[in-house]
């Protein structure tokens, strides 16, 4: 892996260059990061004035999933780093680029490719490297995923083999549900409609995210260092709440530790990875892995000396990174609530009158009921009251349409 030793000045022969393949708001704050170390950031997304464009030095619109597309920005732009910010990405298209020396891609184009797809990752984690999961199996068409589901037994969960969020996810409680997770599955898919994955429904005390950076030592070699773990509540698959640091019994947080560490370490390249896990007593499974911030990371804004966004733009450019934990703290997701473009929010002031909170609108120039269009921080002395204030200064933020 070659990180950029020096540092450049933006817009300039010098600059050193970065390029986000995605820019919704995790990439966003990942860029403002990046430019308060004078990096050129170049935001890349599917659609105009995604959050990310708003803040980088250039944006770009193009279907990332088209590899000719894709090749040809990277041949205009010529950045020193590819950091992947989703995962519907022509990820082969990143792997080949990489093989030929033209790229270096954030973690790896490898970990791209593989955490894009849940099989890939999945096979991984559970067949190559031996970690707990839940069984699973995966499927091509209904009849498949009747036997799937069948052998995993029930209850179970089904989501497309690509898709985030929770889209086109589904919990099943018997046969009879099968058919329509099928269809819900096929519709939620990002990319390739035809496949899914069962998997058998864990029944965890609480789940969490174990934010783990690998960045480059002071002898020059990797080193992983490991965030307090944040705990999160979901609803249909998509995080409404988080917190930090989630307590842990200390064998289970030594078994998350140790997983974490084996499936970033199996990933390589340097950044912060979002392993996901489930918990009961001290038994964990893996989940699934993020090579990059992760959405319920977005309360580090609030609770760490370094944001998950600023560990990885460190990590990515070769600097020594700080895990510090500054003070418990919780985030709560704004969704929009309403369909319509250029929407507005009213009650931001009354939201920030909750005391220790703070609130990011992420400026997404379209909305829908349950697109995440803004989230509330908040710090407290414990992770119970911080939780609080977050939805409170959450549910104090109403979108409206705008009428001018
Ligand atoms: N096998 C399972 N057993 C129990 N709960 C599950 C299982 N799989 C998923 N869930 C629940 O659904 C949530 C979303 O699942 P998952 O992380 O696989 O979806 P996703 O679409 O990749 O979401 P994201 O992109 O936000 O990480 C999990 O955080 C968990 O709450
Ligand atoms: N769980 C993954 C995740 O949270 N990704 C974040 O959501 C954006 C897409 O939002 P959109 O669907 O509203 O465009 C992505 O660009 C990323 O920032
Ligand atoms: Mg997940």
């Amino acid at each position: 892996m070659t990180t950029p030793r020096l540092f450049g000045t933006p817009l300039s022969p010098s600059a050193t260059k970065v390029m986000l393949l995605g820019s919704g708001e995790l990439g966003k704050e990942v860029i403002i990061a990046l430019q308060r170390l004078g990096v050129e950031t170049i935001a890349v997304d599917r659609y105009p004035n995604a959050p990310g464009h708003q803040v980088a030095h250039r944006a770009h619109v193009i279907d990332m999933t088209d590899g000719a597309a894709l090749s040809a920005l990277i041949a205009l732009e010529k950045p020193d780093l590819v950091v992947p910010e989703i995962e519907a990405i022509a990820t082969e298209t990143l792997l080949a680029l990489e093989e030929a020396g033209r790229i270096t891609c954030i973690p790896t184009a490898r970990a791209a490719m593989l955490t894009m797809n849940r099989e890939g990752i999945r096979r991984l984690a559970a067949e190559e490297l031996g970690l707990p999961t839940s069984p699973y199996r995966f499927a091509s068409s209904l009849e498949e995923l009747q036997q799937a589901c069948a052998a995993v037994g029930f209850p179970c969960v089904v989501k497309p083999v690509m898709s985030s969020s929770g889209k086109g996810q589904s919990k099943l409680d018997g046969a009879a549900d099968v058919p329509a997770a099928w269809e819900y599955a096929a519709s939620g898919s990002r990319v390739d409609a035809g496949r899914v994955i069962a998997e058998g429904f864990i029944d965890f005390d609480y789940e969490i995210t174990l934010l783990t950076v690998r960045s480059v030592g002071s002898d020059g070699g990797i080193e992983t260092s490991f965030c307090e773990p944040i705990g999160h509540k979901q609803v249909q698959g998509d995080y409404v709440e988080s917190w930090q640091p989630h307590p842990m019994s200390p064998v289970a947080l030594e078994r998350a530790r140790d997983i974490a560490a084996k499936v970033t370490a199996n990933l390589g390249g340097c950044g912060v990875f979002g392993v996901e896990l489930f918990v009961k007593g001290d038994a964990v499974w893996f989940s699934e892995v993020s090579p990059r911030p992760h959405d319920t990371g977005m309360v580090t804004m609030a609770t760490q000396v370094q944001s998950e966004f600023e560990l990885h733009a460190k990590a990515v450019l070769g600097l020594p990174v700080n895990v510090a934990l500054r003070a418990p703290g919780a985030s709560a997701v704004i969704y929009g609530q309403l369909e319509g473009s250029g929407i507005a929010f009213e009650g931001v002031a009354e939201a920030l009158r909750v005391p220790d909170t703070d609130i990011r609108l992420f400026g997404k120039p379209e909305s829908f009921a349950r697109r995440r269009m803004g989230v509330a921080l908040a710090t407290a002395g414990d992770v119970e009251s911080a939780r609080e204030r977050a939805r409170e200064a959450a549910a104090r933020v109403r979108p409206l349409p705008f009428r001018p």
